[in-house]
């Protein structure tokens, strides 16, 4: 069953602009598209949007796996049906144009992320929903550079998106009802179980998950164990699917370090923010994960 999501004109959601096809848009455009909505992704270059076009489709491979066992004609029916529903292209301006729903899922950075929303409140229809999927900005500071803050939220969805089941829906004052029962709709339309949160550092997962990072960090740096060490403690131990510093790698180490920079320029003072110098040698050094083939640990290039 679809359900639909509503526009805050009370319009169902049906066409969403994802702005950054990287880790997290090419895995929110896919639960997009594959719930039915149309969906444009844009990113700043052609290359980038066919590597997220080939991500998407090796992650619905996965997908079909389990869905269509044994049946490659339903499972290629299905990804065909599902890469049918999206289109990828440069032009953030031009793809908001048509859109109910914009969610931005661009580097971790105020300015940019300003500037972004910026110029897309000028080309988007008034009824159009903005949200960005931020994991520590707050969301009031991005949603001035509008002029659409009661049709304005956070929509925080978590790394794999097609198999993490949750989204944080984060309402500003602003924030009409409207605008809100479209976000958390939009949320469950899309498969995801959603919980509410004001727009407070972290909101929930994060402000929870960040102190035990940092500290799982500090811990290395002090000489009391090795990352790998930690790793197996907190999976065999605490019975998490990922040690902190594999879940580092997953993330992103320039993200991570987006994350605490500004963390840590907002609360100079809370000492559960404090910089990382391991963490900062890795990022210098070019090493942010998964993604770049080196992180904490080593990984095949692809
Ligand atoms: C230490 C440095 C200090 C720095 C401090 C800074 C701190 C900042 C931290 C803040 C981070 C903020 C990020 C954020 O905003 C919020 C987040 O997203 S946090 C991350 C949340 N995610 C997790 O915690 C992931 C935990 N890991 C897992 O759940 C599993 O390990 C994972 C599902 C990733 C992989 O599972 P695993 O069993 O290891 O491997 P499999 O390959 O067998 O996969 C299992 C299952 O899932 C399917 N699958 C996996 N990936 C995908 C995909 N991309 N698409 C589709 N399907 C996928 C796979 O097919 C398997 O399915 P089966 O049916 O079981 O075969
Ligand atoms: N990595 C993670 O586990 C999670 C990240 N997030 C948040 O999601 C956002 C994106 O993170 P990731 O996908 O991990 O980053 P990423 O680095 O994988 O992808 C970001 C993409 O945005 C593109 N981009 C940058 N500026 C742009 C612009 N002006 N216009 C269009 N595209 C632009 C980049 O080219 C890149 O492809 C960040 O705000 C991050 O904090 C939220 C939840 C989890």
């Amino acid at each position: 069953m679809i359900v639909r999501a509503m526009s805050s004109s009370t319009q169902p959601i049906k066409t969403v602009a994802i702005i950054g096809s990287g880790l997290m848009g090419s895995g929110i455009a896919q639960v997009a598209a594959a719930s039915g909505h149309k969906v444009t992704v844009v990113d700043q270059s052609q290359e980038i949007v066919d590597k997220a076009s080939a991500s998407i489709q090796k992650s619905l491979g996965r997908v079909v796996k389990k869905k269509f066992p044994d049946d490659s004609k339903a499972q290629q029916t299905y990804i065909a049906d599902v890469m049918s529903h999206l289109s990828l292209q440069t032009d953030a301006v031009d793809a908001v144009k048509s859109a109910d729903l914009v969610i931005e899922a661009i580097v971790e950075n105020l300015d940019v992320k300003k500037s972004l929303f910026s110029s897309l409140d000028k080309a988007a229809p008034p009824h159009t929903i903005f949200a960005s999927n931020t994991s520590s900005i707050p969301i009031k500071d991005i949603a001035s550079s509008t002029t659409r803050l009661d049709r304005f939220g956070g929509l925080h969805f978590f790394n794999p998106v097609p198999v993490m089941k949750l989204v944080e829906v984060i309402r500003i004052p602003e924030t009409s009802d409207e605008t809100y029962s479209a976000l958390e709709a939009f949320g469950k339309a899309v498969g995801k179980t959603t919980v509410q949160c004001k727009d407070t550092p972290g909101f929930i997962v994060n402000r929870l998950l960040v102190p035990y990072m940092m500290e799982a960090v500090r811990l290395v740096e002090r000489g009391e164990a090795t990352p790998r060490d930690v790793d197996i403690a907190m999976k065999l131990g605490a019975g998490y699917p990922m040690g902190p510093f594999e879940l580092s790698d997953y993330v992103g180490l320039d993200t991570m370090k987006f994350i605490i920079d500004g963390w840590m320029e907002r609360e100079p003072n809370n000492p559960l923010f404090s910089k990382s110098e391991l963490l900062n040698k890795l990022v210098a050094e070019g090493k942010l994960g998964v993604k770049s083939g080196e992180g904490f640990y080593p990984y095949n290039k692809k």
